[in-house]
């Protein structure tokens, strides 16, 4: 089950196979304590690129996750394929339609029962790049909460993904978010971690924090974040 996967997650590392990363920096982050690596992006991901940070990957012992936005980057060979569902999308393609279009396509390749699973995001930073995608209704806090409540109760998936994607988020309402989930859902939060107190005050907000911006921008506070986590 990716349930079981992700449940030892406390630290992931994202890793846009659109970005640049040498091969240095991607040893430093993989042997760096964090518990898994997910692959994503919302733009300009490709099966090359895709293929490429896979196989520069599999040199390490870590988990690895795809986190699939877009069909011309299926992989194979992933541990684990996490499928976004934008549960305040604005577009409802973002909802369920892409999904349906995938499946319509491509679902008998489906990859082994326990290695997939669909996230519930809430998209929460109304300014970044995956909310203009999927065209995100604005959430409050009272929101936030009401939505993880409906992906844990009622659709009763794996993950539930506070995105605050390039901004620092409002941990009072990610930790009311997971004091929601009485069903087993994982809270992950990711956006705006950019050192080691943001990372510690999410971790203690959220079963899973998620770390990707920083990482391009300064390797050194990226690996600020796992130490604070882990130790
Ligand atoms: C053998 C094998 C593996 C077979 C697989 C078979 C198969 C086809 C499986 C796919 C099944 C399926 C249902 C796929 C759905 C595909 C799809 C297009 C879903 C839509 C996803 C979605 C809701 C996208 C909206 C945007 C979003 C929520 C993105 C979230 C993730 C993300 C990466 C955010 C950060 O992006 P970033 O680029 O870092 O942005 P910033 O600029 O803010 O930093
Ligand atoms: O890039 P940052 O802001 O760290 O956010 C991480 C992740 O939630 C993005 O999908
Ligand atoms: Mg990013």
């Amino acid at each position: 089950m990716v349930e079981r996967i992700v449940e030892e997650w406390k630290h992931v590392f994202k890793l846009d196979p659109d970005k640049r990363i040498g091969d240095e920096a991607l040893e430093a982050l993989c042997l760096s304590g964090t518990d898994a690596i997910m692959v994503g992006g919302s733009s300009g991901v490709t099966y090359d690129n895709t293929v490429d940070l896979l196989s520069r990957l599999r040199r390490y012992e870590l988990p690895c996750a795809l986190e699939v936005t877009t069909l011309d980057a299926v992989v194979p060979g992933f541990d684990a394929y996490l499928i976004p569902v934008a549960l305040n999308a604005g577009d409802p393609d973002y909802l369920v339609g892409r999904h349906i279009e995938a499946l319509k396509r491509y679902g008998s390749l489906l990859p082994k029962e326990g290695t997939i699973a669909a996230e519930g995001y809430v998209i929460a930073n109304p300014d970044c790049e995956a909310a203009r995608v999927a065209g995100a209704k604005p959430v409050d806090e009272a929101d936030i909460v009401a939505y993880a409540r409906f992906a844990d109760r009622l659709l009763r998936l794996p993950i539930v993904y506070i995105e605050y994607s390039g901004a620092f988020g409002d941990m009072e309402a990610v930790a009311r978010a997971r004091a929601a989930l009485t069903n087993g859902a994982r809270l992950f939060y990711g956006g705006g971690i950019d050192g080691a107190e943001k990372a510690a005050a999410a971790a203690r907000a959220a079963d899973t924090i998620v770390v990707g911006n920083i990482i391009y921008q300064s390797l050194a506070r990226a690996l600020d974040t796992v130490r604070v986590v882990q130790s």
